[in-house]
């Protein structure tokens, strides 16, 4: 690219806060204001640079075209059942977002419910939670603009299809959940704000505190719905209401953050007088039975037989269990399903009158079971490829469930299956294809890589079946690494053009913080030892070189959001391992993350600034304060960070892009515009997306640009060549 011309940016030296005694600066700290016209300006001249940049990658154009074809292809969700009709989502291929469709019964004509590609003129207006109720009269949807947290909430009648007056404002991490009368739903959201005349659109940053639970009535004004639940005591606490299968019973969910831990309480609606009507007048809260009262563990409701709840829990079981009590006798808790000694309990549903369908993860691969929900025993093994149960949908009253299944080489499988036969079988009710995808060009390999400490780290490798391992390849390491989230095999449109017109192995390495092995794995990657995801994920990358896979100048590390500190981490503690980093949306200021929308939801697994101990950990390995000259720490060896790109969008209020833009900055700075010729010649660059968030919602067409251009940087910075 020659020498960039980096923009200037102020540098605040005057911003120095103290942490228990420990001086840190913080010169970008004015970055932080989303609404200042330095802050626009800045960005400004960051878009311009990485367009000047991305104007030289000559595979851009290619790429571009060959995602855009092979992403064209039609696309269904798993259908579920409401009344007598099926609803399901499905979209023709470059739809900017996907279309509702109902159909009486599996062979009725299916029509379009609900388009929301309708509802802007650039697709940035898409769905954020769905819900219909029992009878299939009323559809409640929330609706998100350019990919923000914040929802409004409708009503539309089915039958005709009118949109109702009702709408409900400041919502966020929301379910909706019906009553079974059809007469009005549970939804979550946040007090509006004091001054009346702020309106969050998604760019504000401020920190999202008392959360509250309310039922709607339909056809009434928001000011009349009832609050159920809110703890003013603990603003950080978040609130799900949902309705247990039998309509009885009300299942509040507690949440002090994103931690697999929860309170879980109960009201017995049929109890109340009046019903919830009752409450209007006295504004809540309901009465709640706090069957679980303190935060030691996770509890998810699977099904109850009046006061019989099953539970599925991680209490004393890492990898999860199933677990049975009767409100009547509360302490008396027994085991339905124990925990499995290596496989992680995933879901568990009832189905089929008295039976369960649970899915666990084995060795990153998804295996399904029908099981006995009174006693737990087994009944089937549903067999099904190396891949992931990527949804299943089943009612306690139906026989007939979906399972949707998704691969690395497998766009996607639904499959029906017939419980109410002797032997179920899984019947192929439909299959995704994607023209000009020939799977048999590609393998695909699991591997496990002893990591800095000897734990084996599984890692997924997909590639051309024709390469052989000479070490020249490009290769894409991708990684996440926290709150239980596990990587599972999946089809990604992009990385097989990658694959197969760039020579490239695409990698996915499950480094701990994740929950590919439970509880335990989650613990070994969080808090004091959040160190231990960087070294899996440099542990994986060393192992791709050694290997013959590819060299450091080929390799190019990928991650998002918590995956975006984890590349921003490890280019700052081996700068020369990597030819690119590519972080998306990242928490690069591990001091400041919990002041900002939702991140105080985060110190499950990242600790807070604000206490000594945890600030110990986080000043060590926090990307925006660990950004220092390589060839200083080695003197005599020419070493520089590798090409670098930090993307993130305007309507980011789940990691704010302040993030981001403060990383840029300071890594434009320390290691480009403080020298006279510095030696940091591989760009860094930011790409900052408009009328877009954290991810979610974001319509096909940015989906498609973003990944032409980061891909085609990636190629250019690597010295791949494209294949035909
Ligand atoms: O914050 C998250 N999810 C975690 C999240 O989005 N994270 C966690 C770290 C950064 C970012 C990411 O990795 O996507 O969702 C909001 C929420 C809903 C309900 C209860 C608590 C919190």
């Amino acid at each position: 690219f020659g020498p960039l011309k980096y923009p200037k940016a102020r540098s605040d030296e005057s911003v120095v806060d103290d942490y228990h005694g420990f001086k840190v600066a913080d010169p970008y700290r004015w970055l932080e204001d989303c609404d200042a016209e330095e802050v626009k300006e800045f960005v400004k001249k960051q878009v311009a640079l990485t367009e000047s940049v991305l104007e030289k990658c000559e595979t851009r154009g290619k790429l571009h075209d060959k995602i855009t074809n092979l992403f064209d292809h039609p696309r269904y969700t798993v259908p579920f059942r409401r009344g007598n009709k099926y609803f399901y989502f499905h979209n023709t291929g470059l739809q900017a977002q996907n279309v509702l469709y109902m159909q009486d019964g599996l062979e009725g004509k299916p029509e379009v419910l609900l388009d929301p590609n309708t509802l802007s003129d650039d697709g940035t207006v898409s769905f954020k939670a769905l819900s219909i109720c029992e009878d299939a009269k009323c559809l409640a949807y929330g609706l998100s603009s350019s990919g923000s947290d914040w929802v409004t909430i409708k009503v539309m009648r089915i039958e005709n299809k009118t949109v109702e007056p009702d709408s409900l404002s400041w919502i966020k991490f929301t379910d909706i959940s019906w009553t079974h009368d059809s007469k009005g739903f549970f939804y979550s959201r946040y007090p509006a704000p004091k001054d009346g005349e702020n309106f969050y659109s998604g760019i504000q940053t401020n920190v999202n505190v008392n959360h509250e639970l309310y039922y709607h009535f339909l056809g009434t004004n928001q000011s009349e719905d009832i609050l159920c639940w809110r703890d003013p005591e603990n603003p950080k606490h978040m609130f799900s209401g949902k309705v247990t299968d039998d309509g009885k019973y009300l299942v509040l969910y507690i949440d002090e953050g994103c931690g697999p831990v929860n309170k879980l309480y109960l009201c017995d609606m049929s109890t109340l007088p009046g019903g919830l009507q009752g409450f209007r007048e006295r504004n809540g809260p309901l009465p709640f039975v706090k069957l679980i009262d303190k935060f030691d563990a996770q509890y998810i409701n699977v099904a109850n037989d009046d006061s019989w709840f099953t539970f599925m829990t991680n209490k004393d079981a890492p990898k999860y269990k199933l677990v049975r009590v009767d409100l009547k006798e509360p302490g008396k808790w027994i085991d339905v399903i124990p925990e499995n000694e290596k496989d992680v309990l995933q879901s568990a549903c009832v189905v089929n009158g008295n039976q369960i369908i649970t899915s666990y993860l084995s060795d990153v691969k998804y295996v399904i079971q029908v099981r006995d929900l009174e006693t737990g025993s087994m009944l089937h093994n549903l067999p099904i490829d190396i891949g992931t149960v990527y949804g299943i949908s089943a009612r306690r009253e139906d026989s007939i469930v979906f399972i949707g299944f998704t691969s690395f080489l497998t766009p996607g499988i639904i499959y029906q299956c017939n419980l109410g036969t002797k032997f179920p079988e899984m019947k192929i009710f439909r299959e995704i294809s994607v023209l000009g995808f020939d799977r048999s060009e590609f393998k695909v390999n699991q591997v496990f890589v002893p990591s800095k400490d000897g734990t084996k780290i599984p890692m997924f490798i997909i590639g051309r079946k024709d390469l052989n391992l000479d070490g020249s390849h490009p290769c894409l390491l991708y990684g996440y690494g926290g709150f239980n989230v596990s990587l599972t095999p999946s089809f990604s449109v992009s990385r097989i053009v990658l694959a197969r017109h760039l020579g490239a192995f695409f990698c996915i390495a499950n480094i701990r913080g994740g929950g590919e092995y439970g509880e335990e794995w989650h613990k070994a990657g969080a808090l004091s030892k959040k160190q231990t995801c960087f070294d899996d994920f440099i542990s994986a990358a060393e192992y791709l070189i050694s290997s013959g896979y590819t060299m450091p100048e080929k390799l190019c590390i990928e991650g998002g959001s918590n995956g975006g500190l984890l590349v921003g981490a490890c280019i700052n503690q081996r700068p020369e391992l990597f030819g690119c980093a590519l972080a998306h949306v990242g928490v690069m200021d591990m001091l400041r993350f919990h002041k900002f929308t939702i991140g105080h939801a985060w110190t499950c697994d990242f600790g807070c600034s604000d206490k000594e101990e945890d600030f110990n950990w986080l000043i060590k390995y926090s990307p925006l304060h660990n950004v220092r000259r390589p060839w200083e720490k080695l003197p005599g060896r020419m070493l520089q960070y590798p090409s670098t790109m930090l993307l993130t969008a305007d309507h980011d209020d789940r990691v704010v892009p302040l993030h981001s833009l403060k990383m840029l900055a300071t890594m434009q700075h320390v290691l480009c515009t403080s020298l006279e010729n510095s030696p940091q010649t591989n760009p860094i660059v930011g790409r900052i997306e408009c009328k877009a968030g954290h991810g979610c919602g974001r319509p096909t067409h940015k989906l498609i640009d973003e990944a032409a251009d980061r891909y085609s940087f990636m190629a250019k910075v690597l010295g791949a060549s494209w294949i035909e």
